[in-house]
Formats: structure tokens, sequence, C-alpha cells
């Protein structure tokens, strides 16, 4: 993982807010799998950070300080919003929030001047702390401010997400999942290839997960259920974890302490209530997962109909990971000719 401080490429993510609201803590649990407890002694950030994760796309995920001021001459602002995807701002829901309301107004009005493309989405975070109700107090309140102040500067038409979200649950994984997939330009295509695999293997949900940071860079176009959700990002931990079992003991078996050259991993897991969890590793760090219901009544016809199924979902899911193979080539090759034209990243 490379340490940069400034991207040119669109897939950044920048990350702004008040002192304190959960900026180091979100990139930790995300991107770094730290527990979410032990972020309680994270100390304040004080200079920008930024760092690289290769994906499907190539993100940079870069971090602003709470207490710097980013509109001071000296700070080249416009070159940094112009750069950017994707404006995550971070409110704290469990403090007073007017000031991170007049403060981001400010910053889309600036940043919308600067890059009228960018994605500006706002996290109304730490909810883990409000009862249900309170939450949607706080998400209908934040949304009416922000939207007044922005008719006041004349910016009624800027697009603007709110997400409810904590580190202590899967919400900030599938808001992350949300502001991710707007910065990947496949997107549609991918969604169109999914689709067709649900359609013709009996598929329920289908994710495509990035297996570090289990945020999911694209699913079929039926609705996320956040159960569906965790129980597949859990399948990923618990192959991985038999995995590497399996991995250490035929290494010890072996003598050998480098882990071996092996096939792709693909996992299969029959669920007490006769659904089956599918797994299967794609490219570029990418695992498909894929829930399958199993409705039959009879269990020996179920199983032999389960069998006859997996094997056509492996032949499908075989086509798809061909397909998005052939898909990342010709985006990689896109950017090698925007490159070559002087049109890409620097
Ligand atoms: N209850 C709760 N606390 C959180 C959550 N996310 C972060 N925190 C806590 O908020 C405190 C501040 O988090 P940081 O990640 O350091 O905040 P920051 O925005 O990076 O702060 P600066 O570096 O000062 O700009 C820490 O004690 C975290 O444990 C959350 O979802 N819920």
């Amino acid at each position: 993982m490379e340490q940069k401080v400034e991207s040119d490429t669109n897939a950044t993510i920048l990350l702004m807010g008040l002192r304190r609201g959960g900026k180091s803590s979100i990139c930790k649990v995300v991107f770094h799998n730290m527990q979410p407890l032990d972020t309680l002694y994270l100390e304040s950030t004080l200079k920008p950070t930024s760092e690289q994760f290769l994906s499907l796309i190539d993100l940079s995920v870069m971090e602003l300080p709470g207490q710097l001021n980013y509109f001071e001459p000296t700070y080249d602002s416009e070159r940094l919003f112009s750069s950017v995807g994707a404006l995550v701002y971070v409110i704290d829901s469990q403090d007073e929030y007017l000031n991170a309301l007049t403060n981001l107004s400010m910053i889309i009005e600036y940043a919308y001047k600067v890059n009228p493309q960018i994605h500006i989405e706002v996290l109304i975070h730490k909810i883990d702390g409000l009862s249900e109700d309170y939450r949607m107090d706080a998400q209908r309140d934040i949304m009416q401010r922000t939207g007044d102040e922005l008719l006041d500067l004349g910016l009624e038409g800027v697009q603007v997400s709110f997400y409810l979200t904590s580190i202590f649950d899967h919400s900030i994984y599938e808001a992350f999942s949300r502001i991710v997939q707007k910065l990947i330009t496949e997107l549609p295509s991918l969604e169109n290839m999914l689709d067709n695999l649900v359609a013709h293997s009996s598929i329920d949900k289908v994710f495509l997960f990035d297996v570090n940071s289990k945020i999911y860079v694209a699913t079929d176009s039926s609705p996320v259920d956040i159960q569906t959700y965790e129980v597949c990002a859990e399948f990923i931990d618990i192959t991985i974890d038999l995995d590497d079992l399996y991995l250490e003991s035929e290494n010890k078996n072996n003598g050998n302490a480098q882990p071996t050259n092996r096939n792709e991993i693909r996992s299969v897991s029959h669920l007490s209530n006769g659904s089956v969890l599918y797994l299967k590793q794609m490219i570029r760090g990418l695992a498909l997962v894929a829930l399958i219901r199993n409705d039959e009544e009879n269990s020996s016809a179920k199983d032999s109909n389960m069998d006859e199924l997996l094997t056509v979902i492996d032949y499908n899911v075989g086509c798809f990971k061909k397909s998005l193979m052939k898909m990342w080539e010709s985006a990689k090759f896109k950017t090698a000719v925007n490159t070559a034209n002087g049109n890409g990243s620097a």
C-alpha cells in the first residue's frame, strides 16, 4: 500500500469533516480491518494523508484533517477538488452539528464551482448511539438544513446523497459500496452481466466483493437487504480462514513455508434453511458471492437438483469471469490510450 498525498485519477475519494467526526476510524475499519473498538485510541490526524487501494478500479482515499483551513491562499484547494471523484463529508450525529452543516455548504459551494462532476456524499455518522426515532429525525433535519443552505447559495440543483452510518455495524460498508460504485464507469454493464447470471442460474442475490474491504463493487439490480449482505460478507471471512487452515497443514506436510500455487478459490456451503452460499474467486482481489434459495420439499430431490444447479452455476460463473477479464482489459486499454494522448493521470 502506497502513501501518497496527491492523486490525479478521478477514482479519488476525499474524506472531510470536522475534528473527531470519525474519518480516520472509517478508513481504518473499512480498508485496514481494524476492530471498531480499537479506534477509540486513534490520534487526531494532523496533515492530509492518502492511500491507494487496488481493486476493480484503482482507488485513492485521501483524508483531510478537521482543523485544516482548505481555503487559505497557500493551500491548493482548486487542484485538490478538481482531481476528486467523490467528496465524502462526515458529520458526527452524536454531537452538535450546526457548525458542520455550515462548513459542509461552504465546501460544496467551492467544490461544485471547481468540479461540477464531483459526487457529494454525506455520512450522518455514529448513529449507533441514537435511538431509531432520533436517527430519522436527525437525518430529516440534516437534509432539510443542507437543502436550505444550498438554496440560499443558489445551488439548489446540486445532488447530495445522505447515508446513516456507524463503524459498529455493516452500514459503513454499505455506504462505501454505493459511493465506490458511482466511480466505476463500467457499472451498468457489470450490473447487466450480474442480472443475466441471476436469471440463468436460479440465484437470489449476487455480489461482486472486494475481498479485503468487503465493499461490493457491483450487485444485481434486485434490492440489497442488509442481512443478505452480512451473510455473504461473513462467508468470505469463513472461506479465507478455512483456506488458510488447509494451506498451513498442506505446507506443514510438505515442509514448505511458502504458499503453494493453487487453483482459484471456490467454496459452497449448505445452510440449515436449505439455502446455499456460493463463492468463487475472480480477478483483482474480487470474489463473487451468491445466495441460492432451495425451496423444494423433498430433501433427496433437493440435493440432486442442487448438484445439477451448481454445475450450471459453475459454468455460468466461469463465463461471467471471462467477460469480467475482458472488460477489465479494455478499461485498462482506455486508460493507456488516454495516457498516450496526454489525457491520462500524471
Ligand atoms: N460511537 C461511535 N464512535 C465512533 C464511530 N466512528 C468513530 N468513532 C469514534 O470517534 C472518535 C474520533 O474518531 P477519529 O476517527 O479519530 O475522527 P477524525 O474525524 O479522524 O478526527 P481528526 O483526525 O481530529 O480530524 C474516536 O474515539 C472513534 O472511536 C462510530 O461509528 N460510532
